[in-house]
């Protein structure tokens, strides 16, 4: 169906053409696949989508005034837009950098196609010491810059972490955030569809986030849990009672598309008239008033130019680990000494860009015997997909399996080691036009082998790192200094995790496959005896992969706390009305991928919003959360 036969009018990104870095055919193969997929209106969803026209309800400009300005349209943002505007009698606005949602990013074969795209920020670290060093010590930070934020650009895997970790929040002062806190808030975001595979008294049933198996998976990811098994490990429902475990994850989708908080949330809110979403415009500052020390306004730069908006309640920054934290700093609110040095008047001393925190990971590469199932990406796979939502594009293949794992690092038998596994998925690795493209470097055509990767990733890492300004432009990119394994033990977790991924790779249920890993020293690291301790010190620093799942920039804390920047109700401190709510506020990050975690302090933070305005206004009766 051309896109012009759906009935609303709406400009979709296009990005796949780039997403394989590649060129001629495969370029123009990735464009028709791009083509195909948003011609669904299906799929394209267009009526329920926002454009970038200046008009909003009732013919309206943009308002310069609000009561709420949300900043950052992505996980956490999308989520607090949605669930303050359901108060008919408040005006909400978000401001979003990037534009609205691609339609393609909702196939999960495509799951990270994004990256690398103009979609993508692509944030660079700061020279490495002991990470990286396969590319000059600069570790790749894919941030997402659309609706839905880096959510749209993910695996889609949903996990809570373990309860110790939100208890141990509450046991450092942090009140109202222990785990019996924070479950009636992932609950309430979650509309679970596998009630058979999960623990009932853990799960919400009719949330706006879906969460299920994908509808299609590579046979060997059963294997892989039946090796975990093998070991001694659990299986089952990694987010109940017990974290610990393999198990073939829930993942956010919804009749076989990814379900970003843009899609579960903004877009059923679509003809809310008091809801005014802006694309392609970018915060660049917040306004300031000394003489009540509360946030005015938001300054902010679209196609026409540099705008403001101001907002009559509160102002609430969801632009991630680095935007919001960069955000605050640019605007004067952060450590005095560094603002002044990038010449910035001070507004508020606070330790802003400080606790940066972040998972790490190495790829563990193996042959398997399973040509037959590296699903290639083909027309009749798409043409299956459209048709029923179900074949091997609806997943992400091997990575939709997972365990969770302790090491001797671990405390109280909270696992500290995850473990990812990658490959037989048809992405643009497996196109097949392209006899010399990477599907046949992956692919030994004499043997008949495929390649498949674990990655074990540290979770619980020591090592703290910082944002900071380079210059007091909100153009340019602050500093990103992650200080990867300074401290050492995260270096030594790292090689107990690869140890037991081997063990893995060792069991009966793998030999069914035939899986061996791959024997061929890492380049760099030829020089070490092969398997030893100091070789895998030596993989892990030369060819790290950090694992995207960053948190602390913004921490969450006691007032007490000399660390802290927002305290328990979310603002930010000596600012009442300023509030932060995504991945920069937890005080440790999860173990485990953050999303879930990230839409529950949405959730909670937007209650504690209503809360507090009915306190003043009675305007609105918060439901309770049960
Ligand atoms: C490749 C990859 C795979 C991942 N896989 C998973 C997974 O399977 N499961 C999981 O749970 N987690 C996963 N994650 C991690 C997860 O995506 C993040 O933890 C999560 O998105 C953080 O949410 P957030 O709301 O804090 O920030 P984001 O989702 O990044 O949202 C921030 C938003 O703010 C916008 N913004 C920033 N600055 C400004 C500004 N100045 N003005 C206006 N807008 C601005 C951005 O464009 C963005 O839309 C993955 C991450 C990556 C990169």
């Amino acid at each position: 169906m051309p896109p012009e036969s759906c009935e609303c009018k709406w400009f979709d990104s296009s990005f796949l053409s780039g997403s394989c870095g590649s060129t001629g055919s495969l370029a123009f193969f990735m464009s028709l696949v791009d083509l195909v997929i948003r011609s669904q209106c299906s799929v394209a969803d267009p009526c329920r989508r926002r454009t970038t026209a200046t008009r909003f309800p009732a013919g309206l400009e943009y308002p310069e005034e609000l009561d709420f300005v949300v900043v950052g349209g992505g996980v956490a943002g999308s989520v607090v837009a949605a669930r303050l505007s359901e108060v008919p009698g408040w005006t909400v606005g978000l401001l979003e950098a990037g534009p609205e949602e691609p339609t393609a990013t909702s196939v999960p074969a495509f799951a990270s196609a994004a990256m690398g795209t103009e979609l993508d920020w692509r944030y660079l670290t700061e020279p490495q010491e002991n990470a990286c060093l396969a590319t000059g010590g600069i570790c790749a930070w894919p941030r997402g810059k659309m609706l839905g934020g880096t959510g749209a650009m993910t695996g889609m895997m949903y996990s809570r972490g373990h309860r110790r970790l939100y208890d141990g929040w509450r046991d450092a002062g942090i009140t109202g955030w222990g785990y019996d806190d924070v479950l009636p808030y992932f609950k309430k975001s979650e509309a679970n569809r596998n009630p058979g595979l999960v623990e009932p008294d853990y799960h919400g049933f009719d949330g706006p986030i879906s969460v299920q198996q994908f509808a299609h998976r590579p046979p060997m990811a059963d294997s892989i849990v039946r090796a975990g098994v093998e070991l001694g490990y659990r299986t089952g429902d990694l987010n109940g009672h017990n974290q610990t475990g393999f198990s073939v994850a829930q993942v956010m989708v919804d009749d076989g598309l990814r379900m970003s908080t843009s899609r579960a949330y903004l877009r059923p809110a679509h003809g809310r008239p008091n809801l005014f979403v802006k694309i392609n415009s970018r915060a660049t500052g917040l306004v300031l008033n000394k003489l009540n020390n509360r946030v005015q306004g938001v300054k902010y730069v679209d196609q026409y130019g540099e705008h403001m908006v101001r907002a009559r309640k509160e102002v609430i920054l969801s632009a991630g680990v680095v935007g919001s934290a960069h955000l605050l700093l640019v605007s004067g609110i952060g450590p005095a000494e560094e603002l002044l040095r990038a010449g910035v008047t001070v507004f508020q001393d606070l330790p802003v860009g400080r606790n940066l925190q972040h998972h790490v990971s190495v790829g563990i590469a193996a042959t398997v015997n399973a040509s037959e199932e590296a699903h290639y990406l083909t027309m009749d796979g798409i043409s299956e997909f459209l048709a029923t939502r179900t074949g091997p594009l609806a997943s992400t293949g091997l990575t939709q399996t997972t365990g969770f794992l302790t090491t001797s690092y671990a405390v109280d038998g909270v696992p500290d080691a995850q473990v990812y596994f990658d490959g037989l998925a048809p992405n643009c690795d497996k196109i097949p036009i392209d006899p010399e493209g990477p599907a046949y470097r992956n692919i030994d055509d004499g043997s008949k082998r495929a390649y498949v990767w674990a990655r074990p990733t540290y979770l619980l890492t020591r090592s703290r790192g910082y944002i900071a300004l380079r210059t007091g432009n909100p153009f340019d990119n602050p500093i990103i200094q992650p200080r990867y394994f300074q401290d050492r033990r995260d270096v030594l977790a790292m090689v107990e995790s690869i140890r037991l991924v081997l063990a893995l790779m060792g069991t009966r249920a793998l030999a069914e496959w035939d899986m061996q890993p791959d024997p061929t020293p890492y380049p760099d690291c030829a020089h070490y005896p092969h398997g030893s301790d100091a070789y895998w010190i030596c993989v892990v620093v030369t060819d790290t992969k950090p694992e995207n799942h960053h948190s602390g920039t913004c921490k969450m804390g006691p007032v007490s706390d000399p660390e802290t920047v927002v305290d328990p109700e979310l603002r930010v401190l000596g600012i009442p009305n300023l509030r932060v709510m995504d991945a920069s506020v937890f005080p440790t990050g999860p173990n485990c991928n953050p999303i879930a975690p990230v839409i529950m302090v949405a959730e909670k933070g937007s209650d504690m919003v209503k809360q507090t305005w009915r306190a003043y206004t009675h305007e609105y009766n918060v439901p309770p959360t049960k």
